[in-house]
């Protein structure tokens, strides 16, 4: 499918936002663990969250339900496997990684497979923190890239591994380790990129019932069982952060309902960036209010945290009146694509100056080039990003519009009905 844009201004845009992407896939997978059956009130419906239900199936986990509320039946730390499992995760890094972790609860091996790119993010901090911790771990290809193969059971102790490739390692590790007998000490050798979603994976925990002490750069996890637990998720600022960057270049006004202001979703930082560049955000009971002139500011701006709304952010700059520079990009290579790559290929070809840094991207406006089109090369934030320039500017063709189901299947239904597409 191919979506052509056309230029808007003084949107007056209300949406909901769909719930959140990081925080379903972490209560499937605790309640997956815990000592009974959990529900999960208003969990994401998206292509990843469908991984996730599917891997936890293949480990012999029972889910069922709808959009509603999810019921997931869970193992007591045990998983009931009674043969060899093998689970395709697709394009959905975060299932990889916390199923990586599961399948430490085995005395099955489960092989880990998923995309051809999928096949070229790096899970080999992953995989040797679960060998020393006692697992047995075998890659199919290249070493530290999955398919792989885990078997456990693994006893847990003391582990260290680098923080600076994805916070998903340390997540995996943190939620399976205490149905490991020896429980989990892990010591980050160098700070954590990502570090807000360690607070989403402890906060889930603690929602279950399992405390992590943090002493410094280490994380405890003493062994123990998760509660079985009613479970309400969040709405995602992820998603949000692109009908506000719709706002900040078009002009006018977009409300977002079902966000929490108090969230510990690292993309909330996404608004403070707006607010940087001349926006005006305010929060109420309900949702979140942007308002802007369309008139943008650059500024510099450390998002090390907030890795997925940084397509977005990088798409408002081109629309900003001086150069914006975004820090705390290096991980973003290891993405569904190089983001890094694709931020300067999209910005490039719209016209935009685009330098790029070891850990840093800056951003110029420049006269536009011509009619755009866009390929995502399978991935949802370039695609979503698109549409933040095809609305400010227009003339955008955004193709295989329909890889935004990854994250956020009515995105496209969501700016239909607010009248911009
Ligand atoms: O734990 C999570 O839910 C996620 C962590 C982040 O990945 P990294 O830690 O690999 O940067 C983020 O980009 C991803 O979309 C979701
Ligand atoms: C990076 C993302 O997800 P994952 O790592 O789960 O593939 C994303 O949703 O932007």
């Amino acid at each position: 499918m191919e979506v052509t844009l056309a230029r808007h201004t003084g949107v007056d845009l209300a949406v909901a936002a769909p719930p959140s992407k990081s925080l379903t896939h972490r209560a499937l997978v605790v309640a997956a663990l815990a000592d009974g059956e959990s529900e999960i009130v208003r969990p994401l419906e998206a292509g990843d969250i469908a991984r996730t239900r599917t891997g936890l199936t293949a480990l012999g986990i029972r889910v069922a339900g709808d959009a509603d509320v999810l019921t997931v039946q869970g193992c007591g730390g045990r998983l009931p496997l009674d043969a060899p499992v093998v689970i395709d995760a697709g394009d959905s890094g975060t299932s990889l990684r916390f199923l990586t972790g599961l399948a430490t609860l085995g005395r099955h091996p489960v092989t880990l497979t998923g995309s051809a790119r999928m096949q070229q993010r790096p899970i080999g901090p992953l995989g040797d923190a679960v060998a020393a911790l006692g697992g047995e771990v075998r890659y199919a290809g290249r070493p530290g890239f999955p398919p792989l193969t885990v078997r456990g059971p693994v006893r847990g102790g003391s582990v260290a591994l680098p923080g600076d490739v994805s916070s998903q390692f340390v997540s995996a590790l943190l939620i399976a380790a205490p149905c490991w007998p020896d429980g989990l000490a892990l010591t980050l050798e160098t700070p954590p990129v990502s570090a807000s979603y360690l607070a989403l994976t402890t906060g889930v925990m603690a929602a279950f019932g399992v405390e992590v002490r943090r002493e410094e750069e280490t994380f405890l996890v003493e062994p123990g069982r998760y509660r079985p637990t009613r479970y309400e998720v969040e709405g995602d600022w992820s998603s949000a952060s692109t009908f506000f960057a719709i706002g900040a270049v078009c002009g006018g006004r977009v409300r977002v309902d079902h966000l929490d202001p108090a969230s510990a979703q690292g993309d909330r930082r996404f608004l403070d960036a707006l607010a940087a560049m001349g926006c005006r955000v305010r929060a109420d009971a309900t949702g979140v209010v942007l308002e802007s002139d369309g008139v943008l500011d650059g500024a510099e701006i450390e998002m090390a945290t907030s890795p997925d709304t940084v397509q977005n952010l990088a798409a408002v700059a081109a629309f900003a009146r001086g150069p914006t520079t975004i820090t705390g990009t290096a991980h973003l290579r290891y993405k569904e694509s190089d983001r890094v790559a694709a931020i300067a290929r999209v910005l490039r070809g719209f016209g935009a100056g685009v330098e790029v840094g070891e850990d840093r991207i800056t951003v110029s406006s420049g006269p536009r080039r011509g009619h755009l089109t866009v390929d995502p090369v399978h991935d949802h934030r370039t695609a979503m990003s698109a549409a933040v320039l095809g609305l400010g500017s227009g003339d955008v063709t955004v193709q295989e519009a329909e890889c935004v189901a990854k994250s956020f299947p009515g995105f496209w239904e969501a700016l239909q009905e607010g009248g911009l597409v």
